[in-house]
């Protein structure tokens, strides 16, 4: 039986391929796929799909395995099993605004494209926030006026630096984890097994 992956196109899947390669799978179809959307290889079957849809995929049983990042588990807490974390995709979740924003007396506006994320984030220190959903670009609106602050990812610091903007707070790191349909996990374990440790080492798999 082989294994089905939904794997999160972009950024996350180059470092999932690097890493794939680099524990000795065969990667070469799935590097030359073109646009296409499914493609089988000796091992296993990958579907690439938005980040937001990975666990959706994973949940409806279509895919065993899923590769996602965390920001997108923390904000969505799809049921699926979160079998580990991979070394890569790592980031933060972090607070951010511009330097006079630090100290202020009224209820903020905060913009994300993580309103659970934010919304826990504030419940958990008493403040109350109104919070305004993006897409992206959210270092924006603090800029233009839309926010006071926002709640979102950063990694190197040079989407910040480069808009004027500084961390007031760290909230999570980041990193991209490989989620598992729960009855997949059952099912195919001994398909499954041998992949995650060819993938991670054993011990893995309980
Ligand atoms: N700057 C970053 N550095 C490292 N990892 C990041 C960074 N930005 C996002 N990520 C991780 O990569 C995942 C995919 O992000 P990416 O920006 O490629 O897609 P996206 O957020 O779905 O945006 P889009 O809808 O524009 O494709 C995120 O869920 C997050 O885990
Ligand atoms: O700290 P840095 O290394 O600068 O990375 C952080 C940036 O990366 C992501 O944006 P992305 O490129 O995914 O674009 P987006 O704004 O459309 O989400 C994230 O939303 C930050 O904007």
């Amino acid at each position: 039986m082989t294994i089905s992956i939904a794997l999160t196109k972009g950024r996350v899947e180059k470092q999932f391929l690097q890493y794939l390669q680099s524990r000795g799978f065969d990667v070469g179809p799935l590097i030359e796929k073109g646009r296409k959307l499914l493609v089988e290889t000796d091992e296993f079957t990958c579907i690439f799909v938005k980040g937001w849809d990975v666990a959706t995929y994973v949940e409806y049983g279509i895919c065993d395995l899923g590769i996602v990042g965390e920001d997108i588990l923390a904000e969505t807490r799809p049921d699926v099993f979160d079998l580990m974390p991979l070394p890569f995709g790592k980031c933060r979740f972090a607070l951010a605004g511009k330097p006079e924003s630090i100290r202020h007396n009224r209820k903020r506006r905060i913009a994300t494209k993580y309103p659970n994320v934010t919304q826990r984030f504030f419940r958990e220190k008493g403040e109350s926030v109104d919070i305004v959903k993006l897409e992206g670009s959210v270092e924006l609106a603090p800029i233009v006026g839309l926010a006071d602050a926002i709640v979102d990812i950063v990694e190197t610091g040079t989407t910040l630096k480069e808009n004027g903007l500084v961390v007031i707070e760290e909230i999570q790191l980041i990193t991209a984890r490989l989620i598992a349909n729960r009855s997949a996990l059952k099912i195919k374990k001994q398909s499954i097994q041998p992949f995650i440790e060819k993938l991670h080492g054993e011990g893995v798999y309980k």
